[in-house]
């Protein structure tokens, strides 16, 4: 997948693409097939877009109408940006997760979410914080989506999602799975200290 420059923007208020990023359009690009044969997706919602590097990718990759959303309005416009110098058009709204977003209509999902283990106060304590601190476990965001997905996604919806070992990935599967969706871990990379995986939740057959 072409990674989209992101060389125009100030990285003080939102977040450098780094491995966890590469790691999310890997683990897409790897599901190329699988995602133009089975799941045809013709709208995606990045939550927490950032740069939005990942989006602008995955919109050209794809050809897929994308949407985003992040909480931090300056990454909002960084997304615009990005997409645009990559001759994509993303549409990114400054919400908290999907709020303002249709339910039921999402083909694909994708968030690269604060994941680090954190005192719970330092989530949300600045627009950096947002970026990274992820509260007990690393999970006081992300468990706040995990209920919502299958109302959002389509009928042959797929998400997919950054974790981080300390995240406990075989719980997050166990409570996807009790909402109907099928679980796999599709990538996992070292990074540093950081042992990330990918996990992808599919409302699709995967074949
Ligand atoms: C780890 S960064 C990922 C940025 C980008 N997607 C990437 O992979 O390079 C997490 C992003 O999620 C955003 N974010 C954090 N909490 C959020 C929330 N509740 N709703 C929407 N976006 C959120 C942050 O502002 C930040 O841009």
């Amino acid at each position: 997948m072409e990674t989209p420059f992101t060389n125009h923007l100030s990285f003080e208020h939102i977040y450098e693409p780094a491995e966890d990023s590469f790691l999310l359009m890997d683990a897409i690009e790897a599901d190329d097939f699988w995602l133009r044969e089975t799941v045809k997706p013709t709208i995606c919602l990045e939550i927490g877009s950032g740069s939005g590097i990942v989006c602008s990718a995955v919109a050209k990759f794809l050809n897929v109408f994308c949407l985003a959303t992040d909480i931090n309005s300056l990454a909002c416009r960084a997304t615009r940006e990005t997409a645009q110098r990559a001759g994509v058009i993303v549409e990114c709204v400054n919400a908290d997760l999907v709020k303002p977003v249709v339910t039921g209509k999402i083909d694909m999902l994708i968030f690269n979410p604060p994941y680090v283990p954190t005192e719970n106060y330092e989530v949300a304590s600045s627009n950096i914080a947002h970026t990274w601190a992820g509260g007990l476990n690393g999970r006081q965001v992300m468990d706040r989506l995990f209920p919502l997905l299958p109302e959002l996604l389509s009928e042959r919806g797929v998400f997919y999602l950054v974790l981080l070992e300390q995240n406990r990935p075989q719980e997050v599967e166990r409570i996807l799975q009790m909402q109907g969706l099928e679980c796999q871990i599709v990538m996992k990379r070292r990074a540093g200290i950081e042992k990330l995986c990918v996990l992808r939740a599919s409302k699709a057959q995967i074949i």
